[in-house]
């Protein structure tokens, strides 16, 4: 089967600068003290994706996840190893990013379809269903300045799921709509699985990760930690399925955040 994703000993670091002024800046250089620090958010990491493949990435706040998705996505580059993925990428990463709040919501859907790719035509024919899925029918030529935080979010995300694509990724983005939306975007991820694009779905929610991945990563502080079953991965974390607000081992996960088990 084609490998969709390749990625080898890749690495990314931040510097963490500890003094906000010159002034500090200066005064600590002055006194001999260490200014910034050096870290890897992402720590010589090495996994492949299969075409068809739906692939979960776990971890605690901070471990590394949106950073990777940063690299898959071409967002960012590995400062060495390196990323390769094949086809169009699209998914649920900063949508609406780009949005001109002075445009209406029809000229913004115009607007983030081009951004994410898609030409005038393919943006005319998925129209109705990105207007549909995002159900802001009266709203539609309202500016998105007076649009609230959540249909902005519906507009943005209606675009970004009906982009043709041969990856997808998202990353935790549905947690902002309401529950009948969350229903919506899981039915269409679902949808999107089903018809054999490759998905890449960052959460912190166990149930829905287990809805919709057949293959689970974890990262820890930036390494990957395990690579494997949906399930192992999830004792790997020991989350506790029942106790919602409990932490426990690694980390603490409520099972309704995202897409939860509960949807
Ligand atoms: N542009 C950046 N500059 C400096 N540090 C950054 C940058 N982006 C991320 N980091 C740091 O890298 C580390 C990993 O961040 P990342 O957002 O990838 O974690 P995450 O696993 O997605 O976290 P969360 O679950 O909270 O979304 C964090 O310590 C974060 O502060």
């Amino acid at each position: 089967m084609t490998t969709m994703i390749k990625v080898d000993n890749a690495t990314k670091s931040f510097t963490l600068s500890y003094h906000r002024s010159l002034k500090q800046l200066a005064l600590a250089k002055a006194r001999g003290r260490k200014t910034h620090d050096v870290f890897n958010a992402v720590d010589d990491v090495t996994f492949s994706v299969k075409e068809g493949e739906a692939i979960g990435l776990m971890g605690l706040n901070g471990s590394g996840k949106s950073t990777l998705l940063k690299l898959v996505s071409g967002v960012m580059r590995p400062d060495s190893g390196s990323v390769l993925t094949r086809g169009r990428i699209a998914g649920l990463i900063a949508t609406g990013a780009g949005f001109d709040p002075q445009l209406t919501g029809r000229d913004n859907l115009f607007l983030n379809a081009a951004i994410l790719g898609m030409s005038r035509a393919e943006t005319l024919r998925k129209f109705d269903e990105i207007v549909d899925f995002a159900d802001l029918d009266k709203f539609l030529d309202t500016e998105v300045a007076y649009y609230s935080s959540g249909m902005k979010a519906r507009l943005g995300f209606a675009v970004a799921i009906n982009v043709d694509a041969d990856i997808f990724i998202a990353d935790e983005a549905l947690a902002v709509g309401d529950r009948p939306f969350k229903r919506k975007c899981k039915k269409r991820m679902d949808e999107i699985v089903q018809s054999g694009v490759t998905m890449f779905y960052v959460s912190h929610a166990p149930g829905a990760v287990r809805n919709l991945c057949s293959r689970l990563l974890v990262l820890e502080k930036g390494r990957l930690a395990f690579d494997g079953d949906v399930d192992e991965g999830i004792a790997y974390l020991q989350y506790d399925d029942d106790d919602d607000d409990e932490v426990k081992g690694r980390g603490k996960y409520t099972s309704d955040d995202g897409l939860g088990a509960d949807i």
